[in-house]
């Protein structure tokens, strides 16, 4: 990490370590430069706004979370999540409890229960919840409490669990989906039943709603989030097409070895 809480609350940006100075002022002047390297009070506004640009974060819809350590990073509550500054990003124990608000008057994400869950139930590094469409409808066309999808390429860049093994392209990749209420926080007992019953999943499904995904790092997060969210899609497109994701196909005719 670059800088130190009180650069970030001061609002300055430059003190960073070894030569990384010019990345973070690039940053500055052009919004689109991704630094790899920066504190989660810089990443949390960054990724939301990437996660805004996928439709994920609309409408103050959606968030995320970042721990580094004991220290577990959340965003704020009914903003505009593609517009959250640094400042704003507030600071939690390893146990959710706020240890640093910002200045501002905000409060913290109604989501911070359920990003809890992944933290404390898969040791997690970061945790983003998407109001991403393709979850929405994916969770109206799966009845029950699953979403099935297999022989998919994309489901390799999802893991097992909090295991290093990757999902095999020929392996049942399984979302189990939970029933929305009214208040975020009123999902996250359901949120942990789902993970009890459903170990090998990085995902939670919220019908009607959203999607929780987390991973062992920033980057794995947001990578997984953007296989799940393609994996969502194209089921979507699949049934429209009369086609059964969860259906393994049979000899389609193509070239193999044999021939
Ligand atoms: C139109 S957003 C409704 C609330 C919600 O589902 C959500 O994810 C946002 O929660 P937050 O408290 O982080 O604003
Ligand atoms: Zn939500």
């Amino acid at each position: 990490m670059q800088f130190a809480e009180t650069d970030i609350n001061n609002g300055e940006k430059r003190k960073l370590e070894n030569g990384t100075e010019d990345l973070v002022s690039k940053k500055r002047n052009n919004r689109d430069v991704i630094s790899y390297n920066d504190h989660p009070k810089l990443l949390i506004p960054k990724l939301c706004k990437l996660m805004y640009d996928l439709g994920w974060a609309t409408g103050t819809g959606g968030g995320m979370s970042i721990r580094d350590g004991s220290k577990i990073y959340m965003a704020p509550s009914g903003v505009q999540k593609e517009m959250i500054q640094p400042e704003e990003v507030f600071l939690c124990n390893s146990t959710g409890e706020v240890v640093e608000s910002p200045e501002k008057k905000l409060k913290l994400t109604e989501c911070a229960p359920l990003f809890m869950n992944a933290y404390t139930m898969r040791n997690a590094g970061a945790v983003l919840h998407s109001h991403s469409k393709f979850a929405n409808l994916v969770s109206l066309l799966f009845k029950g409490p699953e979403f099935k999808i297999t022989h998919q390429e994309m489901q390799k860049g999802i893991k097992k669990g909090s295991t290093t093994n990757p999902f095999k392209y020929n392996d049942m990749l399984i979302v189990p989906i939970i029933e929305n209420v009214c208040h975020e926080r009123e999902l996250t007992n359901r949120m942990r039943r789902a993970m009890e019953m459903y170990p090998e999943t990085n995902a939670v499904i919220v019908r009607r709603h959203g999607v929780y995904i987390w991973g062992s790092t920033w980057q794995a997060a947001k990578s997984q989030a953007e296989c799940y969210h393609y994996l969502f899609e194209i089921a979507i497109e699949m049934k429209r097409l009369g086609l059964n994701p969860d259906q393994p196909p049979g000899n389609e005719g193509g070239i193999t070895d044999a021939d």
